[in-house]
């Protein structure tokens, strides 16, 4: 052997040495801190099959809270990235609300440059998050929503035909597909007053966008895992952006906002609110807010609007099928608040269905489509009651799915059990032990509306339909492994779905 290759061999051994040691002192941070946490491994940290695609975060949040259960909080790794899992609900109390001043931002913010529609609320820090919440807080007042009520009847009419054809057709319904079509059509008419046209046409540019932007395809794959290593992020994270969907949200956007300007048009709904701050930068504390920025902001209401409720509704007629007796009493309710009010269906009537509520709360606490809340803190915090001081920046993560699926938080979790959210029994558990819309100043905007959209979903189908499984529903809920938090059934929700003789 000669001596340039043993030089060689020599020299890629040390570095090999120096990357090893340097990757174990990147993960001794938490046992620095005394946070108690699964053992990493190196480079990888506690997240080599989150990385494989064999299990999904949750699933790591999931072991770390059921291994550390006498923990307060447990430290994991996402790759060298030290990730903090809160366990203690009065601590998650403090950071969601008390000393919410002080964790007024997420993980995962946001970065024009590699993800262009990123600058959406969600994902903005606390300074440019603060005056915009403001602004677009009109959309969701009980005013609005009293008024957006008659679109959300004119939707509800159209997913009636819709599921009158279906029915006859006689054949398994895929609900997540079907319950997205008409939570496009609501949003997309109550946010920007557009007709989306998902339920009535199979080309419907809405529903291609929003299944394309929400996709868990392998270019969103490898970008939430690239997230993990910044470094990496910043070099590929752009090859991956679907520039039609982009393009899609930033010219109909502008379109809209253009028309409703140059015709003096207010409609008093989400594209207005845009045009406005277009317009009047300086509400925002900003010299110009571009089409992009606002592009971003639509495309949020658009994606939550229908993605999380449809995903709601689907899982709640799953449960309902496998458990027909909770559907029958639901059914009992609905018929007996619609009877009051001459069959209609109207705002106050949807409010004195309590144990539809209930049924959606109970969806919401086994399959919250957030699987876990975040925030970081804007300085160094000691958490009350510890010794644990973490740095400015530490991303902290509130893991929901593990809370809610806790068996002493909610014995037999795997239970249906609507009841568990009667008015009494609510009271007799901790307030943050359910937070599938978060809390605090930064919890979920369109928590009411989507409260009423859910319900509207769910009187026009169980008033006139009947689901219940068949050969191709799955006995075990089987969720995705590739999306980074959104909790989606991996291949459908499918169930027979027959018309009542009384309909
Ligand atoms: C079942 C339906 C829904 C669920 C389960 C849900 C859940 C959530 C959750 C968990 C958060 C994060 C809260 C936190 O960090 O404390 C959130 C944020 C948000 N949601 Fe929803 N959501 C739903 C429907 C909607 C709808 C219909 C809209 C609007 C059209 C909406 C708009 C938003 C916005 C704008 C944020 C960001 C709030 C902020 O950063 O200030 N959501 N949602």
């Amino acid at each position: 052997m000669s001596w340039l290759m043993i030089e060689t061999i020599a020299l890629i051994a040390t570095l090999f040495v120096l990357l090893y040691y340097y990757s174990k002192i990147k993960l001794s941070y938490w046992k620095k801190r005394g946070v108690k946490g699964p053992e990493p491994l190196p480079f990888l940290g506690n997240f080599k099959d989150v990385l494989l695609g064999k299990e999904c975060t949750t699933d790591c949040f999931q072991k770390a809270y059921t291994e550390f259960k006498d923990e307060p909080m447990v430290g994991v790794y996402g790759g060298h990235d030290p990730l903090l899992v809160l366990r203690d609900l009065d601590l998650i109390k403090d950071v969601l609300i008390k000393d919410f001043n002080m964790f007024a931002q997420r993980t995962h913010g946001s970065v024009r440059e590699i993800e262009p529609l990123s600058e959406q609320m969600f994902r903005l820090d606390a300074e440019r998050w603060r005056p915009l919440r403001v602004k677009l807080s009109p959309f969701f007042s009980s005013g609005k929503l009293k008024e957006m009520f008659s679109l959300m009847l004119d939707c509800a009419n159209t997913f009636d035909n819709y599921l009158e054809k279906l029915a006859e057709k006689g054949e398994p319904v895929e609900f997540r597909d079907t319950a997205a079509k008409f939570t496009t059509d609501m949003i997309a008419a109550c946010a920007f007053s557009l007709n989306a046209n998902a339920l009535t046409d199979e080309n419907s540019q809405f529903r291609k966008m929003g299944k394309r932007a929400l996709d868990t395809n392998i270019e969103q794959f490898l970008t939430d895992r690239l997230r993990e290593y910044p470094f990496l992020f910043k070099i590929f994270g752009r090859l991956f952006t679907d520039h039609e969907v982009v393009n899609f949200f930033e010219s109909s956007m502008k379109e809209a906002m253009d028309y409703r300007i140059q015709n003096n048009i207010n409609l008093k709904d989400v594209i207005d609110i845009l045009a406005d701050l277009r317009e009047h930068p300086e509400k925002l504390n900003l010299k110009e807010v571009d089409n992009l920025f606002l592009a971003a902001q639509a495309q949020l209401f658009f994606n939550a609007g229908f993605e999380n409720s449809s995903l709601t509704i689907s899982n709640a007629l799953y449960e309902l099928a496998w458990n027909p007796e909770v559907q029958e009493k639901t059914r009992e309710e609905i018929q007996t608040v619609l009877k009051k009010y001459d069959g209609k269906m109207t705002y106050d009537g949807l409010a004195e269905m309590k144990y539809l509520a209930s049924v959606m709360l109970e969806t919401l606490r086994k399959y919250p489509v957030l699987q876990w809340l975040s925030r970081t803190p804007m300085e160094p915090y000691t958490f009350s009651g510890t010794k644990v001081t973490i740095p400015k920046d530490q991303q902290v993560f509130i893991p929901i799915y593990s809370i809610q699926r806790d068996p002493e938080i909610f014995p037999n979790p795997e239970v249906f059990d609507p009841d568990r959210f009667s008015e009494e029994n609510i009271k007799t558990r901790h307030p943050m032990s359910h937070l599938p819309f978060g809390d605090g100043p930064r919890h979920c905007s369109g928590i009411r509306l989507a409260k009423v959209q859910l319900k509207v979903a769910m009187v026009t189908i169980l008033s006139k339909y009947k689901v219940e499984v068949c050969e191709k529903t799955r006995k075990v809920y089987k969720p995705d492994k590739r999306p980074l938090f959104l909790l989606q059934p991996a291949d459908g929700i499918y169930l027979k779905m027959t018309k009542l003789a009384t309909a």
